[in-house]
């Protein structure tokens, strides 16, 4: 059995994590971490967790978690997991981090975009980029991951394979992205109460979100040139879901066929991303609570753009699913294991 430690285990990403790992067949969750609720029954916080789990929350202190747990998952606000790691805590335990600390790999970038200073750029260089289905061989020798974040894991997948082989014109990539209430976190925010969100849709951090950087990074690798783009994202009144409409010029005439084989030869034999079939749209109920991601497109040949639609439920593939995803490669188990999700309708 892995035991596990959750730093973090209060929030919505934690709270996903336990929800989880209460199903995995090889991992057993030894402490709950908590800032507010220390010493209170993990159930009183959660109570769709009464009767599954007895424990009580405990500190944040990586140091003692480390010598009594094999992987320790950071669901913590960004800069916290840079600030509690060192090398002591790396020699004995793997960590996930679903936090921005470790995604990007120049330390200027990501202290620009996050405003926070990074208190451990000595680990950024060994981090490895958590999206399972490119970085499969390198999260297996891992000891540290960097998970990437919600509209990222959706934008990149969405693209990724004609950014690869080099159909779309990068410099023409546009990226609207929509996500639930429930990627802004449970703290107490007046954006996020249920008369600000509630029947209201609102684009935000428009042409500053600090998931720019990190999606640019990312297809930068697989287009093999330094991309810049536009990333739009919408928060809609939903609990969960992310849904990412991606336009981009063609870089030549291609047939649908021609664009499906592409998807299929990097998405046919991945479990968990579904290539869908021809017209059919992405939607975020088809995903919810699972750990697919639904992608299609369409090429408009009016305007030579592809559009390529991809949905995600931010909480599983977008968060906790992934990092057990990547906790799975991290110790030679079934990939899957604990994620056979199968999306919740209505
Ligand atoms: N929500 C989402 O869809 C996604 C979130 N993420 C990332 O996951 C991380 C967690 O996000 P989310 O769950 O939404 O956030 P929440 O606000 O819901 O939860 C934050 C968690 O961190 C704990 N915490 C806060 N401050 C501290 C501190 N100083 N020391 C120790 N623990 C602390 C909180 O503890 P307590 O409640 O006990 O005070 C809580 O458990 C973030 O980095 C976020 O960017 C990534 C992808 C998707
Ligand atoms: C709706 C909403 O507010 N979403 C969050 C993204 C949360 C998240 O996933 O953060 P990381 O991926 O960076 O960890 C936001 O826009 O800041």
């Amino acid at each position: 059995m892995i035991k596990v430690g959750i730093i973090g285990a209060t929030g919505y990403a934690g709270g996903e994590l336990v929800r989880i790992l209460t199903g995995h067949k090889e991992a057993e969750i030894k402490w709950f971490g908590s800032r507010s609720y220390i010493d209170q029954k993990y159930a009183s916080v959660y109570q769709n967790m009464f009767q599954i789990v007895d424990a009580t929350c405990m500190d944040d202190n990586m140091e003692k978690l480390a010598s009594q747990v094999d992987v320790i998952f950071t669901a913590t606000p960004q800069g916290l997991c840079a600030s509690l790691v060192n090398e002591n805590i790396l020699s004995k335990v793997k960590i996930i981090d679903l936090s921005a600390d470790f995604r990007i790999k120049d330390v200027a970038t990501y202290e620009k975009w996050y405003g926070i200073e990074h208190k451990s750029p000595q680990f950024i260089e060994e981090a490895v980029y958590g999206l399972c289905e490119i970085n499969r061989e390198d999260v297996k020798n891992a000891r540290l991951v960097a998970n990437p974040g919600c509209y990222t894991t959706c934008s990149i997948l969405t693209a990724y394979p004609l950014a690869k082989e080099g159909i779309i014109d990068m410099s023409t990539l546009i990226i609207d992205a929509k996500s639930g209430t429930s990627g802004a976190g449970r703290s107490a925010k007046v954006a996020n109460l249920f008369c600000e969100v509630n029947e209201n849709m609102k684009a935000y951090g428009v042409a500053t979100h600090r998931h720019t950087p990190e999606i640019e990074e990312q297809l930068g690798y697989a287009s093999g040139e330094k991309v810049v783009l536009n990333f739009t994202p919408h928060l809609v009144p939903m609990n969960r879901g992310i849904l990412a409409t991606e336009y981009a010029k063609l870089t030549k005439d291609v047939t649908y066929d021609e664009v499906k084989a592409i998807y299929d030869k990097y998405y046919a034999n991945e479990k968990f991303i579904r290539v869908l079939e021809k017209d059919v749209c992405p939607e975020t109920k088809w995903v919810e609570g699972s750990n697919y991601v639904d992608i299609n497109f369409k090429i408009d040949p009016r305007t030579n753009r592809i559009i390529m639609m991809g949905a995600i439920d931010n909480l599983v593939k977008g968060a906790a699913g992934q990092a057990v995803q990547n906790m799975n490669l991290m110790f030679g188990l079934k990939e899957s294991e604990g994620l056979e999700l199968v999306p919740m309708f209505p």
